[in-house]
Order: structure tokens, then sequence, then C-alpha cells
């Protein structure tokens, strides 16, 4: 049986260990800055061969601009403290592409204390960073989708609430007003129950795309509040401002003319509309002031449905 000592006298073995790994070793003097050694898989992974590293220079050179100068100030950094670290970067390969490697750095201490050499092994990590970047990709992705109505694609009222929050905080302290509109479509139950669900989430979505086309404003948003309710945040909007785009809405919804034989207004699907405008001060809440918005809307519906009541301006 072997003795594992043996190990410690045979630089052989230590040799075919290193360059049987997938991980690359390889050592540099610190005083020259050259490569001692480099194991030969490099070759296999970035096609230089292990002649070309030289020195760190090379080693360098062979590394994605966007990485380099990060990657340079931090490991040289590291080596003269002393520290051992490890640092993430594209190397570039001989065929202009690009290997994510992890650089694993031992630094050697002289007697001094101070880097005689550093040795490392280089790890390459291409599958891991793409594993990384797709879930990246699809947190983003799932963020996006948790801020959107799955069947009318815009905005959810989740969003809404976020946008609010932050555009509140934004007129309250540039005094400026914000004002919201709340639609919600009339005789909806019977547009379902006589047309079929499919055709009133068509409707739905239609509607919503209409919203969206009445809104310039590069920071007003539509969004669905719930069923078959929506509303419109208008940041820096006054009350002129909010009734005029309330009564866009309302023209182009006329315009779209869906039918609807059940509904007293033309035998068209039609809109109530509630307006506020506030300017916000320290002890009103967005909550108090949507209440408010929604008691107008309530009213729009008591007072007979298809029009628009505005609530006094809240200050
Ligand atoms: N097709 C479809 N219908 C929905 C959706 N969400 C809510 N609704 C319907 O919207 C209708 C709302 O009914 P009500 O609250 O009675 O309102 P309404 O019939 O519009 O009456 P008024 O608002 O008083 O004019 C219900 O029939 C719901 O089923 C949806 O996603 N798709």
């Amino acid at each position: 049986m072997a003795d594992v000592n043996d190990l410690s006298s045979d630089n052989a073995v230590y040799r075919t260990l290193l360059e049987s790994t997938k991980a690359i070793p390889w050592k540099i003097d610190w005083a020259s800055k050259r490569f001692t050694y480099i194991g030969p898989q490099i070759e296999a992974l970035l096609g230089w061969q292990p002649e070309s590293w030289i020195s760190v220079e090379d080693w360098a050179a062979r590394m994605h601009p966007d990485d380099r100068e990060g990657v340079l100030n931090f490991c040289v950094a590291q080596s003269q403290a002393g520290l051992d670290h490890e640092a993430d970067y594209r190397a570039l390969t001989k065929d202009n592409g690009h290997v994510w490697i992890r650089d694993v750095v031992h630094v050697v201490r002289n007697a001094e204390g101070g880097p005689e050499a550093l040795v490392g092994f280089m790890f390459d990590i291409s599958e891991r960073k793409k594993t990384e970047e797709k879930l990246l990709a699809l947190q983003k992705e799932l963020e996006a989708l948790s801020f959107k109505d799955g069947l009318t694609n815009i905005a959810n009222r989740r969003r809404f609430n976020a946008s609010l929050e932050l555009e509140w905080e934004s007129a309250r302290n540039n005094g400026q007003p914000l004002s919201v509109l709340m639609f919600d479509i009339d005789f909806f139950k019977q547009y379902n129950d006589l047309y079929g669900h499919i055709k009133g989430d068509r409707c739905l979505t239609d509607i919503a795309q209409t919203l969206n086309l009445a809104l310039d404003g590069p920071r007003d948003l539509v969004a669905r509040f719930g069923g078959e309710e929506f509303v419109v945040l208008l940041p820096q909007a006054d009350a002129t401002v909010a009734l005029k785009v309330a009564q866009r809405c309302e023209r182009l919804i006329k315009k779209q003319a869906i039918a609807h034989a059940q509904s007293p207004h033309g035998q068209r699907l039609t809109v109530s509309i509630g307006v506020g405008t506030v300017v916000p001060r320290s002890h009103l809440l967005p909550s108090d002031f949507i209440e408010a918005v929604d008691q107008q809307l309530y009213a729009a519906k008591r007072n007979g449905r298809n029009r628009i009541e505005v609530a006094p301006v809240a200050v």
C-alpha cells in the first residue's frame, strides 16, 4: 500500500494531479511579475498556448476591457496586502470569444511577510454565469409581471399604489398638484350576461387600450383597479387638466361605440368617472384622497351613470 508521505518527494505525481484537474493552476513570481508556471489545460479552454503566458501583462491583455481595470486594481491591492482573494472576470479566447473565469489566488509570502509569489487556480464558471444571468432575467420578468394586469396588460393595482406613493411624495416636496380619475363601466354585469364573459374580457382590454391612448403626460399611468374599474394617475395635473383628460377619455370611449343593447345610453357602452385633484400636505393620506375620488365615482353612478363627477380640490 502506498505511503501518502511519498507524495512529498514526488513532483511528477503533483504535476499529473495538477494537470488533470479541470481547474487551471498557475504561478506568478511577484518581483518579476512573470508566469513561472501555467497548466497546459489553459490551451483547451482559451486557445492560447501555455508558452504565450509570459507576464501579468498577458493575463491583463486577455481580459475583457470592461473587467480589466477593476480586477487588476483589486488583485494588486489584495496581493500587496498579502491577502488571499478571488476574482471573477471574462477571459478572452483566441477566437475572439470569452469565458467567465473565477480566479482563486493564494499569496505566498517571504520571510518579511511581503508577497513572494502568487499561486492560483482558474475555474471555468461560464455555466454558472449563464444560469445566474437566466435567473436574473427571470426575476426581472417576474417583477414586471407582478406589476401587470394579466388580462389587459396594463398596470395593476399594486403598480398604481406604488406609483401613487412616489408621485405623492414628489408632489408634496414640490408643492405641486396631482390628479386621479376613477372609471367604472356602466351596466357591465348585463354586458357579460348578454354577450358572454369572453366578449366581456375583450371589452375590458379595449377600454384599457383606449384609456392608455388618451394619456399624453410622460408620467401618466392607467391601471386596472379591479373587475371593471380603471384608474388613471396624472402627476402634476391640476383640476382643469384632470377634467380635460376625463372628458377626452369619455369622448374616445364613445367614439369606440361598443354595442351594449341593454344600455339606456344609446345602446352603447359607457363609463362613469370620478375625478379628484390634490395638493398633498403632510397630514393628508393617499388612501383618503383615493376614497374621496371613489365617492365621486359613486356619485356619478347615483346621478345616472355615463357622466363625470369632480371632487373639490383637496389641500
Ligand atoms: N368579463 C369579465 N367581467 C368581469 C371581470 N371582472 C369583473 N367583471 C364583471 O363586472 C360586473 C360588475 O358588475 P356590477 O358591480 O354589478 O356593476 P355593473 O353591472 O357595471 O353596474 P354599474 O356599475 O352600477 O353600472 C360583474 O358582472 C363582474 O362579473 C373580468 O375580468 N372579465
